[in-house]
């Protein structure tokens, strides 16, 4: 697997942090997030963990902007993302995967990851349309780092194949290098190695270390899987019943009475 350079758009990766403040979210009768807190450190892995039903989705669904909180914040750096919808969140560099695949199902490896390039495009309608210089060396460029990226999860030989037509695992990376053709800051993966095999399961958290090792981006795991949790994460928030119970290094989690109790007390 090779390493790709940094992302081309200026932005320093390194430097934002992604801060929750006091997020509460209520739907009809039931308060699925109550007064969540925690800090995703600039090029750290976060993940967070709980039993089925604690409110891990309605994180991510906040975080990327799917679900308003009821009440609290949500800051990167500086900039309040709370209550922006998805499509300015992802533009201010927060980019998603989906638990399911979202990829269009004939278009190529390479088309799909260009759909993620959509935001960085400059040239216009008519440019783009009249192939103006500009307008050709423009999409050059999208192409080149589309390949980049291709190298980066391993799949530069798919390129030309329908994304539809590869393994799941790979269909999987497929999507992580389109949210990476953004040029994120931070990237929100939803249980991205669920239903892989144990191979596709250790190439994609072998990818996922090379992004935050090599492109510096933070990366926010929701993850069912314990034993990748505990390998790749750099700090964990644990919830039970919408509360953070418990917060700090895979290794303090794992032995924090309320932690060990909220999973015990929850048949998985
Ligand atoms: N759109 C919604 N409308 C109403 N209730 C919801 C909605 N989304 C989630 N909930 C409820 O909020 C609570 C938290 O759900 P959430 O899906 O966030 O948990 P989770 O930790 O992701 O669970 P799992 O591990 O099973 O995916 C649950 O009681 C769920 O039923």
């Amino acid at each position: 697997m090779k390493t790709a350079p940094a992302p081309g758009t200026g932005t320093d990766n390194t430097t934002a942090a992604l801060t929750v403040t006091d997020v509460t979210v209520r739907f009809a009768g039931l308060t699925a997030l109550d007064g969540v807190s925690f800090t995703v450190e600039p090029g750290s892995v976060h993940a967070v963990i709980g039993p089925n039903g604690a409110g891990k989705s309605t994180c991510f669904n906040v975080l990327s902007g799917v679900y308003r909180a009821s009440a609290g914040t949500v800051h990167l750096g500086t900039t309040e993302l709370t209550g922006l919808a998805p499509h300015t969140i992802a533009g201010l560099g927060v980019a998603r995967t989906f638990q399911n695949l979202a990829l269009p199902p004939h278009a190529t490896v390479a088309d799909s990851l260009l759909l993620g390039r959509h935001r960085l495009t400059r040239s216009g309608f008519i440019a783009t349309g009249l192939r103006l210089p500009s307008a050709a060396r423009e999409e050059k460029r999208h192409l080149d780092r589309v390949r980049e990226i291709a190298e980066f999860i391993g799949l530069e030989e798919a390129l030309e194949r329908p994304a539809g037509s590869l393994p799941y695992g790979q269909q999987k990376l497929v999507e992580l290098g389109r949210a990476l053709c953004m040029e994120p800051r931070v990237l929100l993966l939803d249980e991205p190695i669920a239903g892989m095999t144990a191979d596709e399961r250790r190439r994609t958290a072998s990818v996922v270390a090379n992004v935050r090792d090599s492109l510096g981006i933070s990366i926010v795991l929701v993850e069912h899987d314990m034993g990748v949790v505990m390998r790749l994460a750099d700090a964990v928030t644990v919830l039970d019943f919408g509360r953070r119970i418990a917060g700090g290094t895979p290794a303090e989690v794992q032995n924090d009475p309320a932690v060990v109790q909220a999973y015990l007390g929850a048949p998985e």
